[in-house]
């Protein structure tokens, strides 16, 4: 169980800092996604990713993108690139226990090959048949910007899997301002 840590990753103090790492195949024009198997929604498809963890060597925000890679999948992205952030809040407690903000990865190379892990089954779908039905609601909101190249910055409030409010943002310090979090230099400090 990886422990949070509000020094790596940019978003609210006091909030979890998360990664989700996006490959794309380019040449067969499809996406690696998974099967989250447990934890944190288990039984929904998703990229690999988790929390920042000091404590499992993260040295920054990438570093998070790059271990739960690794640990999920087996594989070494190799050309990572921080393209938005996205701020989940959770009512479903009234502690927001669940609630995190999360560092976009987007990516094109990766030694190793994709293998299933207790965490996660990988599975490739094409770029235009992404399996939303079966993903995060928020997911089909911004997902299609992020495969067409543009940065995503927004927010989602949830009642369990549902989305009751949302906002997005032009960049990241106008999100930053917007949701209450410290200004940052860079989205992958
Ligand atoms: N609404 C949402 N839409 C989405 O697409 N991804 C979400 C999401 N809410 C959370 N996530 C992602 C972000 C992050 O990659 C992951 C949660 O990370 P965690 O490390 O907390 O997961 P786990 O419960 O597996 O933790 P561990 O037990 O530490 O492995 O779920």
């Amino acid at each position: 169980m990886a422990t949070a840590s509000a020094s790596i990753g940019v978003g609210r103090a006091g909030v979890k800092h998360t990664t989700l790492v996006y490959l794309v195949d380019q040449a067969a024009s499809r996406i690696l996604l998974a099967l989250k198997k447990r934890g944190m929604g288990a039984g929904k498809v998703n990229g690999p990713g988790g929390k920042a963890d000091v404590s499992a060597g993260d040295t920054s925000i990438r570093a998070t993108a790059i271990r739960e890679t690794q640990e999920e999948m087996g594989i070494t992205p190799t050309d990572l690139q921080a393209r938005g952030l996205i701020s989940f809040v959770f009512t479903n407690d009234g502690e927001h226990s669940w609630d995190n903000d999360c560092t976009i990865f987007f990516g094109t190379q990766w030694d190793g090959e994709p293998t299933e892990s207790d965490e996660m089954a990988p599975e490739w779908h094409p770029l235009d048949a992404v399996p939303y039905d079966r993903m995060w609601p928020d997911d089909e909101l911004w997902l299609p910007d992020l495969l067409a190249g543009k940065e995503v910055y927004w927010q989602f409030t949830f009642d369990g899997d549902a989305i009751v409010d949302s906002a997005s943002y032009a960049d990241l310090p106008t999100m930053l301002a917007a949701i209450g979090a410290p200004e940052a230099a860079a989205l992958d400090a």
